[in-house]
Order: C-alpha cells, then sequence, then structure tokens
C-alpha cells in the first residue's frame, strides 16, 4: 500500500543516491511533489528525459521552496556550498538531510548554515554500486540495507522518527550512532575496500607495461572484483578521502602492519599462521551471509551468493 508522506520532496543532486531516491519515491507515492537540482545542466536534462520529478531547476534555492523535505545527495565535499546556497529558501518545519559516506565533516560543513526551525538529521545509506549519475539509479537499491543516521544533540524526535519511517518505506533498516563511530566504522568496512582496490588496480596497470596486456587478458575473477571498486566514481572517492582523513589514516596504519605480518609468515613458510587467518576470515565472510547483508542486485556484475553450507 503506498501513501504519501510528504507534500514535497526536494533533491539536490541527482546521481546514483538521488535518482535511485527518485525512483523508490515515485514508486511507494511518498511525495505529491518531487523537486529536482542539480548544478549540471545536461545531468538536469537527463533528469527531466528520464521523468525522475515533477518539477526541475538550476537554482536549488527554488527546488527546496517549499519542500518539507530536503535530501542532498552531492560528493561530500560540495555539502557545505550546497548547504549555504539553500538554507534562505528551506521552510520552517522542514527536514534536512543528506546522504554524504562521511558524517563528521558533512556535519561541520552544513550545520552552521542550518536555520533555527529546520530539522537537519545527517544520514548515510550504505547502499551503492560503483556507477554514477541519473542513469545508474533503480528503485530497490536501498531495499534491505541499512541507512545510519548520526543526530545532533537535541534532535527533534518526532522528525527523526519521520525521516526513519521515510528510509524504512524506501526499504532499508535504520540505526543510528555518533558521526566519529560511523566515521571509524565506515573507514574500515568500506573506505579502505576501495582504496586497496584503487591501490591493487594501479599497480596491475603500472604492471601492464611490462607484461604487454596480461593483466587484462587474464584477469581473474578475484581481481575483476577489485576492478569493479576501482571503477568507482573519482569525485566521490577523493572527496571521502580528504573528508574522512583521520579515521582512514588510522585504519591504514592497522592495514599495513596486518599486512607485513602476513608478507612475513609467507617470507618465513608459516602455514599454519596462514591456514589461521584464512579459516578466521572464511568465518567472517560466512557470518555476513548468514545475517543476510550479501544481496545481490540484478546489474551490480557481481558473482552469485555463494551458499554457506558449500564450505
Ligand atoms: N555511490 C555510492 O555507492 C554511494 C553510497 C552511499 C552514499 N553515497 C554518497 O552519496 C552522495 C552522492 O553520491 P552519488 O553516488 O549519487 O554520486 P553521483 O556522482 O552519481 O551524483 C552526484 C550528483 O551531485 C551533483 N553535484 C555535484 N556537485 C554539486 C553541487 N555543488 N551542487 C549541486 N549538485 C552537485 C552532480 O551533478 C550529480 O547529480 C555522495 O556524498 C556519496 O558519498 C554514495
Ligand atoms: O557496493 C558498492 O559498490 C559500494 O561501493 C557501496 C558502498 C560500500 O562501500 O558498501 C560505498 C560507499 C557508500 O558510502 C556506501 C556503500
Amino acid at each position: 500500500m503506498t501513501s504519501t508522506m510528504f507534500e514535497k520532496i526536494a533533491l539536490v543532486g541527482i546521481g546514483l543516491i538521488g535518482s535511485s531516491l527518485a525512483r523508490v519515491i515515485h514508486r511507494e507515492g511518498l511525495a505529491g511533489h518531487v523537486a529536482i537540482s542539480t548544478r549540471s545542466e545536461t545531468t538536469l536534462a537527463r533528469a527531466r528525459e528520464l521523468g525522475l520529478g515533477s518539477s526541475y531547476a538550476m537554482d536549488a534555492k527554488e527546488a527546496v521552496g517549499d519542500a518539507d523535505l530536503v535530501i542532498v545527495s552531492v560528493p561530500v565535499g560540495s555539502s557545505g556550498e550546497v548547504a549555504e546556497e539553500i538554507a534562505p529558501a528551506l521552510k520552517q518545519g522542514a527536514i534536512l538531510t543528506d546522504v554524504g559516506s562521511t558524517k563528521a565533516s558533512v556535519i561541520a560543513q552544513m550545520q552552521p548554515h542550518v536555520p533555527a526551525g529546520v530539522h537537519f538529521i545527517p544520514g548515510h545509506p550504505l547502499a551503492g554500486t560503483e556507477k554514477s549519475g541519473p542513469d545508474a539509479g533503480f528503485a530497490e537499491l536501498f531495499e534491505n540495507r541499512w541507512c545510519i543516521f548520526t543526530p545532533l544533540p537535541g534532535t527533534d524526535p518526532a522528525a527523526l522518527e519521520k525521516l526513519s519511517e521515510f528510509w524504512r518505506r524506501c526499504g532499508s533498516n535504520i540505526d543510528t550512532m555518533d558521526p566519529q563511530h560511523h566515521d571509524m566504522t565506515l573507514a574500515i568496512v568500506s573506505h579502505l575496500p576501495h582504496i586497496i582496490a584503487y591501490n591493487i588496480v594501479g599497480t596491475a596497470d603500472d604492471l601492464e607495461s611490462v607484461t604487454k596486456s596480461e593483466v587484462i587478458k587474464y584477469s581473474a575473477s578475484g581481481f575483476r572484483d577489485f576492478t569493479r571498486l576501482a571503477a568507482s566514481d573519482p569525485t566521490m572517492w577523493r572527496d571521502v578521502c580528504l573528508h574522512n582523513k583521520d579515521a582512514i589514516l588510522e585504519m591504514l596504519a592497522r592495514f599495513s602492519e596486518d599486512l607485513a605480518s602476513l608478507q612475513r609468515a609467507i617470507r618465513w613458510s608459516d602455514g599454519e599462521k596462514l591456514f589461521d587467518l584464512f579459516t578466521r576470515t572464511r568465518a567472517v565472510r560466512r557470518s555476513i551471509i548468514e545475517a543476510g547483508q550479501d544481496i545481490d542486485v540484478p546489474d551490480f556484475g557481481r558473482q552469485a551468493v555463494e551458499h554457506p553450507a558449500k564450505g
């Protein structure tokens, strides 16, 4: 059953995340009006061609005027300038949220611009792909995925509950945590994997000149999985690295220590140590699958989910 939750929702930024939101809002009938704004004329024209909204504006202030819910879905490094731009046009009582992959930096950038009487609730859907732009989105993206809020002290519980209900209607499960904890957790489960993927694919690309295309010709599925992550949007991931610097550097230091220990085990033919580590990590993968967190979405080019019992 569908029922309208907001008279008007404004989506600022209409790439993978913004356009997925537009699609699920439409499918679930969550808004009477969806106003779309983005920085690039070409992207806005494409959003119009795709029929993602009810109105389209290059001027974000025009889009957010009268909106009950404003969702900012731009690279995290641009969240401050967007907040500054839209602040004067925000309606009293409106909920303002974002979807940025880092939280402390987004809060530091946006909060100073948020007018009194507007409920600013930072958020982050843990759902995405390596693709970007309005064509890449799909309504099912958020299904059975976590959406984490990092509410500020004094957040209105009713506004938080309304936003939580919105994300539940988009298919997500809700959790809340403080921004520092979010940034540390995401550094290990999301940011480091991307950095490692960028690095290994970069190394292989450097070797390419030596191996004369064998890297591409013989790339096995393990390497191909890395190339999917390493194909992710350069602007988005540059911003994530620059805006979660401390947590990423801390996790990279831990990672480098553990890698050195693994290197040592290989050098000294310490088979027991290798076997123990690989057994422990296999159990982690099984726990993720058993928790239902490894759900493939069509068109990701991902491998089929393996059955936990297969060993
Ligand atoms: N891609 C993912 O897997 C994923 C997952 C969860 C959260 N996020 C976060 O969501 C946000 C958007 O990511 P995406 O994947 O949708 O990116 P995207 O590149 O697909 O889309 C970004 C959109 O922002 C617009 N934009 C850029 N700068 C702008 C500005 N200054 N003013 C207005 N619009 C501007 C672009 O025109 C585009 O419409 C990022 O903060 C990212 O960290 C991404
Ligand atoms: O699956 C992917 O392709 C993603 O990169 C999604 C992913 C992730 O690391 O899980 C990437 C960044 C986000 O902030 C949230 C989700």
